[in-house]
């Protein structure tokens, strides 16, 4: 069965002044998928973001709704769209449901059980009666969620949406997103400059640098298997692995091996028997970050980081 993207961004471009801040962006985001927006600071996905919102309007190309555009029939589009920005503006001297139900009311159609639903999906059923300000900032991002969720979008658009949260409230907030997207069948788009948390989040990741789509990973696909390997001497190995065709990078310290576990006793008897001592033999999986650093460029990540 082919599944139909519900957005597509086709050759999406935005120029202010002379500069081009969104060049030729292509991009399709599936139902019941997660997808990471990553990219260091003034990447463009704030602009994108705003383009697919409608607050933005884009110099060229063209973003499609469930195969329409966005710019044809705006209203509708928007209908099918749910946003989280970073953080949630609410009534902070009403109760969870109070702020729940003002919302509903200023949308067609939702029920009292569509609003219980939402509010056991994020989990806030024993404190949903209590009032905004003694919510933590954990609970207050799944009230954002829920709010959201009410008019059972089939895009959500989260901007920053752990921005501030602790490791704790990072995973709780992941595993009820993981839950929505599968139950609710919804498609999320996640942005974030924060690596880690990208990485366990999402089952796709688009990177953006400069405004280019830099790369897209599958999370789900098997990672390369790679090996950190301390050898002496270590340019003698690196040497003789690359004469016999493998892929070995220098790390700050030892090497970086790519290969099967299966090869890793031949590849030690070969340095051995060549007269290079080895010490160890580590399996090293490549992080995102890794792959990251590689892309984009040390100073870009550090900017990023300390954002
Ligand atoms: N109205 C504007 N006029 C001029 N330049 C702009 C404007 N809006 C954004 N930019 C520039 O566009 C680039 C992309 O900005 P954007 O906010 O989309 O990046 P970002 O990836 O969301 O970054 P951050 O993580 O800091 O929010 C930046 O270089 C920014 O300075």
């Amino acid at each position: 069965m082919i599944i139909k993207p519900i957005v597509e961004l086709k050759n999406l471009t935005k120029v202010i002044g002379n500069k081009k801040i969104i060049d030729d962006l292509n991009l399709s985001l599936y139902p019941g998928q997660i997808t990471g927006f990553l990219g260091p600071n003034g990447a463009g996905k704030t602009t994108t973001i705003r383009m697919m919102v409608g607050l933005m309007k884009r110099t060229s190309g063209e973003i499609l709704i469930d195969g329409k555009p966005l710019s044809e029939d705006f209203e509708e589009g928007l209908s099918k769209i749910g946003v989280i920005v970073e953080n949630p503006e609410m009534y902070k001297f009403m109760t969870g449901y109070k702020n729940l139900l003002h919302f509903a009311r200023m949308q067609s159609d939702i029920s009292k059980e569509r609003i219980d639903e939402v509010i056991s999906q994020v989990g806030l059923e024993q404190r949903i009666h209590e009032k905004v300000s003694t919510y933590s900032l954990g609970m207050r991002q799944r009230l954002g969620l829920a709010q959201a969720l009410l008019h059972r979008p089939e895009f959500l658009i989260l901007d920053e949406p752990t921005n501030g949260l602790d490791p704790a409230g990072i995973r709780e907030f992941r595993q009820y997103l993981r839950e929505i997207a599968a139950t609710e069948n919804v498609s999320v788009f996640v942005s974030s400059h924060m690596l880690s948390e990208i990485e366990l989040m999402c089952d796709r990741i688009a990177v953006i640098q400069n405004g280019k789509l830099v790369d897209i990973q599958d999370m789900t696909e098997p990672v390369q298997s790679h090996y950190y390997l301390e050898a002496s001497p270590a340019e003698d190995a690196q040497e003789l692995l690359l004469s016999k065709g493998f892929i070995v990078e220098t790390m700050p310290v030892g090497l970086l091996l790519q290969a099967e576990k299966s090869q890793i006793p031949a590849i030690v008897q070969l340095l051995t028997a060549n007269g290079i001592q080895v010490f160890a033999v580590q399996p090293h999986r490549k992080t995102l970050e890794d792959q990251f650093l590689e892309m984009t460029g040390g100073g870009q990540i550090a900017e990023a980081h300390t954002k």
